[in-house]
C-alpha cells in the first residue's frame, strides 16, 4: 500500500466539510479504513448523516471527487455508512427494511435472516484488519479442510469489495434458483455462495451501507444452506457494516482474525478484537499468514518480521491459532481454482492444524 498516497488523499479529504458537525470529515472522524493499493486504487468508508439521503449522497460524491483528484489515484471505492451508535449498543436491528439488491421477494430483517440459518450449527466470521492479507485464501482452505474431515461445511463470501471465492474455487456463472431460494454451488464438498456470483464487483464498491447489509441478509436467508456443521463467512477487510450485520443476526458463534506479520502492529487488529469483544462474540483466535518463506535447505526467511502475530495476539489477550508460511506456488494454485488444502501440498497440513482448532472451538461452544 502506498503510504504517501494515503496521506495526500487524507489531505484532500480534509478540505470537505461534514455538515452535521461543521468540521472537516477527517477531523470529524467520518472517514474510516482509508487505504491505497500499489495500483493507486483508494478505498475508504464515510460516515454520512442518517436519514437525509440527498445530503449523504452529496457528501459521498464530494469525498469521492476529492480523492479522485489526487495525482496518482487511479480509482476510488468509497462506501457510505450511516451514523450509528457504537457497535455494542447496536444489538437490536433497525426497524424497517433495507434495499433489496437482488430483487428477491423476501426482505427479512437481519435477525430473521439469522433464524433462517436454523440448520447451521456454527457460523464463524473470518476477518482481517486490512485487505490483501490472505483472509479469503485462509477461509477457502479452512473450509476445504473442514469438509475433508466429514463436516458439512459452507463458505459465504461476504467481501463486497473484492469477492474472491469464485476465483479461488474456479466457479463461473450464476447460481440457480429453486423454490425462491438461491442454490449454493458446491466444490470440494463445500457449499459456496459469494456476493460475486450475484453482482458485478465494480458495482458493489459504490454500495451504501444499508445495501451491504441488505445483501448480506439475503445471502444468509435466501440461500438454501440446508444443514451445515460450520458456515465460514469471509468478511470484508476492516470492521464495518458486514460485521455489524453478522453480529446483529445473533447467529455468529465466533470469529477468527487473519493478519500478515508486519500488519500485526497492535492497532491493526485491535479494532477487530474490540468489536468482537464488545459484542460478546467469542474470538477463536488470530492466524498469521505469509509468516515466513522456507528456503531449499528448510531455513525460514522472515520476510515481514518474525513472530509479530503471536506477540500481538498475546498483547491483546487473544488466542494465537498458528502461522501459514508464504508458499510461492500457493498464489498460482488459488488463481487456478484449486485450494491447496485439497492437494498434497505442505500447506494442506498447516490448514488441517488450523481447522483442528476451529473444530475444538465448536465442540467447546
Ligand atoms: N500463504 C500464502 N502464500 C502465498 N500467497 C498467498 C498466501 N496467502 C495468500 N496469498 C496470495 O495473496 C493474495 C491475497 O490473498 P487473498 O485474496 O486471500 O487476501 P484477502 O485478505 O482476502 O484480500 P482482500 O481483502 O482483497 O479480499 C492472493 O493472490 C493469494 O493467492
Amino acid at each position: 500500500m502506498s503510504g504517501s498516497l494515503v496521506l495526500r488523499v487524507r489531505a484532500a479529504l480534509s478540505a470537505i466539510k461534514d455538515p452535521s458537525s461543521g468540521r472537516n470529515i477527517i477531523a470529524a472522524g467520518a472517514v474510516g479504513g482509508l487505504s491505497a493499493d500499489e495500483d493507486g486504487k483508494v478505498r475508504f468508508t464515510l460516515e454520512v448523516p442518517d436519514g437525509d439521503r440527498r445530503a449523504a449522497e452529496a457528501l459521498l460524491k464530494a469525498a469521492e471527487s476529492a480523492a479522485a483528484s489526487v495525482p496518482g489515484v487511479t480509482g476510488v471505492a468509497a462506501v457510505a455508512t450511516a451514523h450509528s451508535a457504537a457497535p455494542h449498543q447496536q444489538q437490536q436491528p433497525a426497524k424497517g427494511g433495507h434495499d433489496n439488491p437482488f430483487g428477491l421477494k423476501q426482505k427479512p430483517r437481519i435477525e430473521a435472516a439469522g433464524e433462517q440459518l436454523s440448520g447451521v450449527k456454527s457460523m464463524i466470521a473470518i476477518a482481517s484488519g486490512k485487505g490483501g492479507v490472505g483472509k479469503s485464501t485462509v477461509a477457502a482452505n479452512l473450509a476445504v479442510s473442514l469438509s475433508a474431515r466429514g463436516l458439512k461445511t459452507g463458505l459465504l463470501d461476504a467481501d463486497i469489495y473484492g469477492p474472491s471465492l469464485p476465483t479461488l474455487f474456479g466457479i463461473k456463472g450464476k447460481p440457480e434458483m429453486r423454490d425462491n431460494k438461491i442454490v449454493p454451488f458446491e466444490a470440494f464438498g463445500v457449499k459456496l455462495m459469494s456476493i460475486g456470483f450475484l453482482i458485478d464487483p465494480d458495482e458493489a464498491v459504490a454500495w451504501r451501507g444499508p445495501m451491504v447489509m441488505g445483501a448480506l441478509r439475503q445471502l444468509m436467508s435466501d440461500v438454501d444452506w440446508g444443514d451445515l456443521d460450520i458456515l465460514l463467512v469471509d468478511t470484508p477487510p476492516g470492521t464495518g457494516d458486514a460485521h455489524i450485520s453478522l453480529i446483529q443476526s445473533k447467529k455468529l458463534s465466533g470469529a477468527v482474525i487473519v493478519s500478515t506479520p508486519q500488519e500485526m502492529a497492535l492497532a491493526d487488529v485491535r479494532r477487530g478484537v474490540q468489536l468482537f469483544r464488545q459484542t460478546n462474540t467469542p474470538l477463536i483466535g488470530v492466524i498469521e499468514n505469509m509468516a515466513w518463506m522456507e528456503g531449499p535447505d528448510g531455513s525460514k526467511q522472515f520476510l515481514f518480521g518474525e513472530g509479530g502475530a503471536e506477540r500481538a495476539a498475546k498483547d491483546l489477550g487473544a488466542p494465537f491459532l498458528g502461522a501459514v508460511p508464504l508458499y510461492p506456488d500457493l498464489r498460482q494454485a488459488s488463481d487456478d481454482g484449486l485450494p491447496v488444502a485439497a492437494t498434497e501440498h505442505a500447506a494442506a497440513r498447516t490448514f488441517d492444524q488450523l481447522a483442528d482448532q476451529i473444530v475444538k472451538f465448536t465442540e467447546r461452544a
